[in-house]
């Protein structure tokens, strides 16, 4: 049976460790990075149509490109080329990972868009070329078809499972304002100016590995590392009180989300969590504060 339409859910992620190397000459930074993928989802919705149309509701969407360089678009346009087809599909985007809040929701909608054309146009891709594919697109889209938690290693695109017990409980800080993740990588750079970086940054996280291991949040918690951080709160300095204020309310631990400027904070658990957001929703340090837990398994298509 030809289906109709075709709806993919794809999570956010959050970086447990995110180790930056120094500028390469491609323009990209070497990494060493721990995703984990959280129940935080965009719905990536794809159906026949006469032309690539694509349309974006929910949060954010106003500031989500409505044209070829959607990067869901682009990923139809990928597909379409290597199948030799017209990508005459339209795609409709449900937004609820925040715009540029360093949570990969444009990856997310790629690789939402991604599975999604496949299915409806039945190619049976396999997984290394979606993942070639999806690499080509931008650095966190590979991840975002994987889910789980995995170690990023080169400037994020490939990826290892990490084997995590248990179900780690979050909460999630959204900010006013969202921040570019070349602007970020930009004011790393110019804050290292006057100091080497060495391979130390790029060493794979063993600790934070055995913690996940573990399953238990309180070894995970004070392992938690972002290289871009301190980028994130050069520009956006208002962030440091949103850290403070998660402490404050209990979580283990708070953390920049990737280039930010979310802030996401591990808690013991989850009425720990609950407690934390609505402490945090209080304190008025954030547009919008939620709730997640992970990890939860990659793109998926719904069975509606
Ligand atoms: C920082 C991270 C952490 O997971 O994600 P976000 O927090 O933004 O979601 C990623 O490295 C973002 O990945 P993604 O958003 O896919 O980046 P890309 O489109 O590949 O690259 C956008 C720009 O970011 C910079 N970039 C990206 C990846 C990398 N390893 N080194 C870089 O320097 C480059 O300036 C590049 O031109
Ligand atoms: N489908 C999409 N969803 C969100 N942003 C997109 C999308 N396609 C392109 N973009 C552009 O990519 C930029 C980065 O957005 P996003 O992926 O949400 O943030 P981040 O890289 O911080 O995780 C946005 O400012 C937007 O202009």
């Amino acid at each position: 049976m030809v289906s109709d339409a075709v709806t993919v859910r794809v999570p956010a992620k959050v970086n447990l460790y995110l180790g930056v190397g120094p500028l390469r000459e491609d323009g990209y930074h070497d990494l060493m990075t721990v995703f984990q993928a959280l129940s935080l989802y965009d719905d990536v919705r794809v159906s026949p149509s006469t032309e690539l149309r694509i349309t974006t509701e929910g949060e954010g969407a106003a500031e989500v490109p409505a044209d070829g360089t959607n990067l869901a678009a682009r990923a139809v346009t990928e597909v379409a080329r290597r199948a030799e087809r017209a990508p005459k599909v339209a795609i409709e985007v449900t937004k609820r990972i925040p715009v540029a809040g360093g949570m990969a929701g444009g990856s997310a909608d790629a690789a939402g868009a991604l599975v999604g054309v496949v299915d409806l146009w039945d190619l049976g891709i396999e997984r290394t070329e979606l993942s070639e594919i999806a690499a080509g697109l931008g650095s966190d889209v590979p991840f975002a078809l994987h889910g789980g938690t995995a170690l990023g290693t080169g400037r994020g695109e490939q990826l290892m499972p990490i084997l995590a017990r248990g179900e780690f409980h979050w909460v999630l800080a959204i900010s006013r304002s969202g921040l570019s993740t070349p602007a970020v990588y930009h004011e790393l750079d110019r804050l290292r100016e006057n100091r080497s970086v060495t391979d130390v940054e790029t060493e794979r996280p063993d600790a934070l590995m055995a913690a996940l291991t573990s399953g238990d949040p309180r070894v995970v918690a004070p392992l938690l590392r972002n290289d871009l951080q301190p980028a994130a709160l050069s520009l956006q300095p208002a962030l440091r009180r949103t850290l403070r204020a998660g402490i404050d309310a209990g979580a283990l631990n708070g953390i920049v989300s990737g280039s930010g400027p979310t802030c996401a904070f591990l808690c013991a658990d989850e009425t720990s969590a609950v407690n934390v957001a609505a402490e945090l929703s209080g304190a008025g340090v954030a547009r919008a504060v939620r709730t997640a837990k992970g990890p939860v398994p990659g793109a998926r298509v719904v069975v509606e």
